[in-house]
């Protein structure tokens, strides 16, 4: 079956739509953030090699990562960016590969939820792209409010991503997700309809 690719810019409801979704399609998944944040936290050759490459202060004396410093160092070094993201993607990227592989996989859709897909050219491994996306000012809200982040922080991280166009030009499918959590389940049960139509 099919393995389905989620994507779109930081905050633009990725994770909510991805959840809408599931709820009406037989489906297994890997979720690409949660993935990194697992590494981060528990990995002892990540955590060694973000010591030495990113940041000596990168963990606690307990031990976890210290995402607010990790935020700020990335966003605005490209180079500590580029070393962060040398150390997770490929991690990532095989970890999903092989799930995907999984017989127990065979008949049903494999969903992605990956806010780089384009960004890590990956999509010569997706079958289905979706870009979920909404105004930015819609994304610098919901960063502000949900998130607590600045607007300052916020549009370094969304100028650090593909532009939305860019990504919609390169979809099959786009959900356009600036209103009210009811027009997203409307879009999510219309998709879903589709990919029965489509895929069986
Ligand atoms: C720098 C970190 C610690 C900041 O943590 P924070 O809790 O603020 O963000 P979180 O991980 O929840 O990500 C939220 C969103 O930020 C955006 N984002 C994350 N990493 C990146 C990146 N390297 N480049 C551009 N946008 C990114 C994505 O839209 C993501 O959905 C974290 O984002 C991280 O480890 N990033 C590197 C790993 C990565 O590239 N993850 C993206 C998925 S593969
Ligand atoms: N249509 C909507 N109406 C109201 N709130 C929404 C809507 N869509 C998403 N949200 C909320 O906005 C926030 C961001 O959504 P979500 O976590 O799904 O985005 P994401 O793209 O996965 O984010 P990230 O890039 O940070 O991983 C969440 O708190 C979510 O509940």
């Amino acid at each position: 079956m099919p393995i389905l690719g989620i994507t779109g810019g930081i905050a633009s409801g990725k994770s909510e739509f991805r959840r809408l979704l599931l709820e009406r399609i037989d489906a297994d998944y890997f979720d690409a953030d949660a993935c990194a944040r697992e590494l981060l936290d528990k990995d002892p050759t990540v955590r060694q090699e973000v010591l030495a490459r990113v940041h000596p202060q990168a963990y606690d004396e307990e031990g976890a990562p210290n995402r607010p410093l990790l935020r700020q160092l990335i966003y605005q070094d490209a180079v500590r960016k580029a070393t962060l993201e040398a150390i997770l993607h490929p991690v990532i990227r095989d970890r999903w590969s092989a799930q995907a592989q999984e017989p127990a996989y065979g008949n049903r859709f494999f969903v992605v939820d990956i806010p780089l897909l384009f960004e890590t050219n990956a999509e010569k491994l997706f079958d289905i792209i979706v870009t979920v996306a909404c105004a930015k000012e819609t994304q610098l809200e919901r960063l502000a409010t949900r998130r607590g982040l600045d607007r300052q922080i916020s549009e370094k991280i969304i100028a650090s991503q593909m532009p939305l166009s860019l990504k919609i030009e390169k979809s099959h499918h786009v959900i356009w997700n600036d209103g009210a959590l009811e027009a997203l389940i409307t879009q999510a049960d219309l998709f879903s309809r589709y990919l029965h139509a489509r895929h069986g």
